[in-house]
C-alpha cells in the first residue's frame, strides 16, 4: 500500500506539488490526470526518490520512504517507468532486462528472468537484439517488463501510451490490468484519458499541483467532470 499524505515538492522556488494526499492500494490502479505542466511526472519523480519532497509523508506499507535515495526507494519495492523508458543503448533487451535485477528484494531467484522472459514472448524471441533496435511499443514494453523483474509492491507508470500506434498502447493497457491483477498498486500518470480510464479503479485530476476531483471511472458524472476539467 503506497500512502501519500500532504506532499510538497518544488524545484529552486518553483512549488509544483502543493499538498498532494491519496493513497493506492495492492490490486488497484489509480489514475493521475491533468493538463500539460501540472506536476503529474513530478508527483511521480517524488514518489520514486529522484526529487525530495520539501514536506509531507510518502509511506509505502506502513514505513516513510518520503526523501530517501531512488536506490533505496527501489529496493524498498516501488519501481518506476519513466516516460522516456530509459531504455540503455549498446545494451541486448536481456541486458537491459538484467538491470531490473537491481531492484530485487532479499536472495536472487535461480531464474530470474525466466518468469518475464516467459510472459513477454516477444521480448523473449529479441532477447539478444540490441534493444534500441526494437519499435516504439517494444521499448514501452521492456521498461515495463525490467521493472517487473523485481516483483515491485508498487509501480508508477509515466505516460506510457505516448507516441505509440492505438493497437499497441490496447497491449500496453493490458500490461498494466494485468499488473494490477498480480496485486501490484499501480499509479498511471497518462494523457491519452479515454483509453486510460477504462484501466483505471479510481482516478484524481491534478491542477497546479493540487487535487481538485477524486473520482470513480465508473460513475458517468465523475467521468464527465474529468473531461470538463482537462478541457478547460
Ligand atoms: N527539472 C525541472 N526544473 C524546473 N522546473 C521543472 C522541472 N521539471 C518540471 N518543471 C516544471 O514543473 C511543472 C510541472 O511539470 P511536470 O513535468 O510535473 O508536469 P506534467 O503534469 O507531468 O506535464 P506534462 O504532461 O507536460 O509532462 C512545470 O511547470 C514544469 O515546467
Amino acid at each position: 500500500m503506497l500512502e501519500i499524505e500532504d506532499v510538497h515538492s518544488h524545484y529552486g522556488l518553483s512549488h509544483v506539488i502543493q499538498g498532494i494526499s491519496l493513497s493506492v492500494r495492492p490490486g488497484e490502479v489509480m489514475g493521475v490526470f491533468g493538463r500539460n505542466g501540472v506536476g503529474k511526472t513530478t508527483l511521480l519523480k517524488t514518489v520514486a526518490g529522484w526529487l525530495a519532497p520539501s514536506s509531507g509523508a510518502i509511506r509505502l506499507n506502513g514505513c516513510e520512504i518520503g526523501g530517501q535515495e531512488p536506490d533505496a526507494i527501489n529496493r524498498a519495492g516501488v519501481a518506476f517507468v519513466p516516460e522516456d523508458r530509459r531504455i540503455f543503448p549498446g545494451l541486448s533487451v536481456q541486458e537491459n532486462l538484467e538491470l531490473g535485477m537491481l531492484g530485487l528484494r532479499g536472495a536472487k531467484p535461480r531464474d530470474p528472468l525466466g518468469p518475464v522472459l516467459e510472459r513477454f514472448p516477444r521480448l523473449a524471441e529479441r532477447a539478444r537484439q540490441s534493444a534500441t533496435t526494437l519499435s516504439g511499443g517494444e521499448q514501452q514494453m521492456l521498461a515495463m517488463a525490467r521493472i517487473m523483474v523485481a516483483d515491485p509492491d508498487v509501480v508508477l507508470i509515466d505516460e506510457p501510451s505516448e507516441g505509440l500506434a492505438p493497437m499497441i498502447v490496447a497491449e500496453i493497457f493490458a500490461i498494466i490490468r494485468q499488473m494490477r491483477d498480480d496485486g501490484k498498486a499501480v499509479l498511471l500518470v497518462e494523457q491519452n484519458i479515454h483509453e486510460a480510464v477504462s484501466v483505471c479503479d479510481r482516478f484524481v485530476a491534478i491542477e497546479r499541483g493540487r487535487i481538485v476531483l477524486d473520482g470513480d471511472p465508473e460513475d458517468a458524472e465523475d467521468r464527465n467532470s474529468l473531461i470538463g476539467q482537462l478541457s478547460v
